[in-house]
């Protein structure tokens, strides 16, 4: 179970993340739903200790992520190519991580197996180191090594990012799939708001840093309150683009108004220079 308790980060003057409590059970599947800067990713990286909270914290099974290790054991995440090797085949990656945890390369290659037409023989087999692998091909990478030790917490930012639409298919029926097996914790975030209702039973919904809604999602239940919510907030927006038009417009109405006096400025020195 991970608690979040009066947790907040600023970034100078900006709010990042500001969550006054909120808990996630065992065997949630919980999708992240916010606005470009609304505190996804900055929420993921205090959840995984890449960041230290200015105030508050995190537990995951009470422990306190930002005090003792033992949380590492059994939590997987892929927030972005950072935490791949960029030097290494993604075979070579996946037994390093199959290492860590304690895997046997024969072991690896048996949970890669489930994987198969998720990498659609574009991963394995290429001899190509990671970092000449096309961005798609890195986040299949990212996500599988994440889930290779069967965590008991998964965190993905953005997992449907990159992917072609059938990858997009196949990793929601994963995801959904693991979750179901192993009783785990999977935590994604995502722009895409179809895939977050086919995929989350439970959806936070994020702005300014703060969850300011948390949605029960029952077969697709969600799908109008946050259509609804972003609609809003486009229509929003436009009306206020509307709005900063109607201002720049006068603005130039008023120009010739305003140069009047500027030419004046302007003849008066060449006047004086001339009765000089
Ligand atoms: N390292 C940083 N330095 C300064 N500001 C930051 C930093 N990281 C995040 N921010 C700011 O904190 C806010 C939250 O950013 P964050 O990346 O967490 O949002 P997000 O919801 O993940 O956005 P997106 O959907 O665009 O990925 C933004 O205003 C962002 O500019």
């Amino acid at each position: 179970m991970i608690e979040i308790n009066q947790l907040q980060k600023n970034f100078g003057e900006k709010k990042a993340v500001d969550i006054e409590k909120y808990s996630i059970y065992q065997g949630d599947m919980l999708g992240l739903v916010g606005n470009n800067g609304a505190g996804k990713t900055t929420l993921f990286r205090l959840i995984l200790d890449l960041l230290q909270a200015d105030l508050g914290n995190v537990t995951i099974n009470d422990i306190d992520v930002s005090k003792n290790e033992d949380w590492k054991q059994f939590t997987g995440a892929f927030i972005d190519d950072g935490f791949l090797i960029d030097y290494l085949t993604p075979e070579e990656y996946f037994y390093f991580i199959g290492k860590m945890y304690g895997l046997k390369k024969e072991e690896v290659d048996e949970r890669l197996l489930p994987f198969e037409r998720f990498m659609s023989n574009e991963v394995l087999g290429q001899k190509k180191f990671i970092r000449n692998f096309s961005a798609g091909n890195k986040q299949k990478i990212g996500i599988i090594s994440a889930m290779l030790h069967h965590p008991q917490l998964l965190i993905l930012d953005e997992p449907f990012n990159f992917l072609d639409p059938s990858s997009q298919s196949i990793i929601k029926h994963l995801l959904r799939k693991y979750n179901e097996d192993h009783h785990a914790t999977v935590i994604i975030s995502s722009h895409n708001l179809n895939h977050t209702v086919d995929v989350c039973p439970r959806i936070a919904l994020m702005e300014n840093g703060v969850i300011i809604r948390d949605i029960q999602n029952e077969n697709n239940s969600a799908e109008k309150e946050l259509e609804d919510y972003f609609n809003v907030r486009v229509e929003e927006e436009i009306e206020e683009e509307k709005m900063e038009m109607t201002v720049q417009e006068t603005a130039i109405q008023e120009v010739p108004v305003q140069e009047t006096p500027v030419q004046e400025t302007i003849v008066q020195p060449e006047e004086k220079e001339e009765q000089a």
